[in-house]
């Protein structure tokens, strides 16, 4: 039977627009209006990602990794290029984005699920499975600027895993929150990946994780593939370059 893919890009290019920055002495004397900066964080990248694969991304800091997954899960719109999800949902779990602060654990929920493409509904039967996951106590009603990072990752977490989408993807939070919730989310996670229709793209610092979850992996350098293949391989050309 024929492989179908799950995600298709092509030639896909982001940039960045921001202020020049100025002394203020040259900023006040500087009459005309602000100049704006461009930098292009992923430059043309193409790939394919069949349904049900799991594929790591690496790449130092700075590559273009979490711009690409942001523009994946469809938060940012690219400047050119096409980015087709087949019609599959899809969730991004990532520390910074998603949440509205001054609303609360149980409240964002809601919100994040709706994103998601949930019904209020749909959320509402599945909230007591999120809240006992994410193990917040009294915190799940109170605002979310309140949370430290890790219980920010416990919440994420919670929402996408037991709400589950077809193309999860997942930023490096992993490595997130404490030991035993560290665990009980490695081990959620491989069970999430052990169904076949599910398509998901880690993003992790952590050869280890790659090692023992991806079935692929990208090597994502200054915004360009520099490699893209068997995990092993991939990752053993990637530390090789990291230890010059
Ligand atoms: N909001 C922004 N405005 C301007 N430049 C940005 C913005 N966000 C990211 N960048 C730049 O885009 C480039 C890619 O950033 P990105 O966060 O995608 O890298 P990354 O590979 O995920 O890095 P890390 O491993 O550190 O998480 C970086 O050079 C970064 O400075």
């Amino acid at each position: 039977m024929e492989t179908k893919n799950a995600i298709d890009v092509k030639d896909l290019k982001i940039s960045y627009r921001c202020l020049k920055s100025f002394s203020i002495k040259r900023s006040l004397l500087k009459l005309k209006k602000s100049e704006v900066e461009v930098f292009e964080a992923v430059k043309g990248v193409s790939f394919s990602v069949p349904e049900g694969e799991i594929m790591g991304i690496v790449g130092k800091n700075g590559s273009g990794k979490s711009t690409m997954l942001r523009a994946i899960a469809g938060i940012f719109s690219p400047d050119s290029g096409e980015i087709d999800l087949h019609g599959h949902s899809v969730s991004l779990l990532s520390i910074g984005v998603g949440f509205q602060k001054a609303l609360t654990g149980r409240e964002n929920i809601v919100l994040s699920g709706m994103l998601l493409g949930f019904s209020e509904e749909q959320v509402r039967a599945k909230m007591d499975e999120i809240i006992k996951f994410a193990e917040l106590g009294r915190f799940i009603d109170m605002p979310v600027r309140t949370y430290s990072s890790g219980m920010y990752s416990k919440l994420a977490f919670s929402i996408t895993a037991v709400l589950e989408s077809d193309i999860m993807l997942i930023d490096e939070v992993l490595s997130v929150g404490d030991v035993k919730f560290k665990k009980k989310s490695y081990n959620k996670m491989k069970q999430l990946i052990s169904n076949k229709d599910r398509t998901v793209i880690i993003v992790s610092h952590s050869s280890e994780t790659l090692k023992k979850l991806c079935t692929s992996l990208m090597w994502l350098h200054e915004g360009e593939i520099k490699m893209i293949g068997e995990t092993g391989k991939v990752l053993d050309a990637y530390e090789e370059f990291m230890a010059k």
